[in-house]
């Protein structure tokens, strides 16, 4: 599991895995204002890097400890700004079907309570061998 441990921009921005099973994680994050736009509210890009990361961690648990996957495109629906407010959020991914060389993976952004604010859905490229 160690090659699904946050690194470079998930680690700078707090990102944690925190569950782990063939096909599914969860990691969490927490807006603090060092991620806030002008408007007050943090960036779209915080939201999407966790789901971007909850997608391709779950589909990396999912595949032979030899292969590894990247994104090839995802989309990303914002549901509800976040704040700090919002507390620690949980980014739920879940593998929906993978083949010998693609995969496509969905993530939901929950807070405690269960509210909804972002969701995502990922279309990722297995490689064969580690790069
Ligand atoms: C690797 C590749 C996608 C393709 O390799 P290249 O050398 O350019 O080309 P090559 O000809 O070798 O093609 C090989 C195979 O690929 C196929 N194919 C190509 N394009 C498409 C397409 N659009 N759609 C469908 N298939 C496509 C192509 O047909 C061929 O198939 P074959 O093998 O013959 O059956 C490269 O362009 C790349 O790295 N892109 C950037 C990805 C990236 O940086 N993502 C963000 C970072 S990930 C992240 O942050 C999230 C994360 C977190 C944690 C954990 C996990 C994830």
């Amino acid at each position: 599991m160690d090659r699904e441990q946050p690194h470079g921009l998930t680690k700078l921005l707090g990102i944690e895995l925190v569950e782990a099973e063939e096909g599914y994680v969860v990691l969490t994050g927490t807006a603090t204002p060092d991620v806030y736009n002008m408007l007050g509210i943090a960036h779209g890009g915080f939201a999407a890097t966790l789901l971007d990361s909850a997608c391709g961690l779950a589909a990396t648990s999912a595949l032979p400890d030899a292969s590894h996957c990247v994104t090839l495109e995802v989309k990303v629906a914002y549901h509800a700004a976040i704040t700090e407010d919002a507390g620690e959020l949980r980014a739920i991914g879940n593998v929906l079907s993978l083949t010998r060389r693609t995969a496509y993976a969905e993530a939901k952004l929950v807070d405690a309570n269960g509210k909804l604010y972002g969701s995502a859905t990922s279309t990722l490229y297995i490689a064969p061998q580690r790069t």
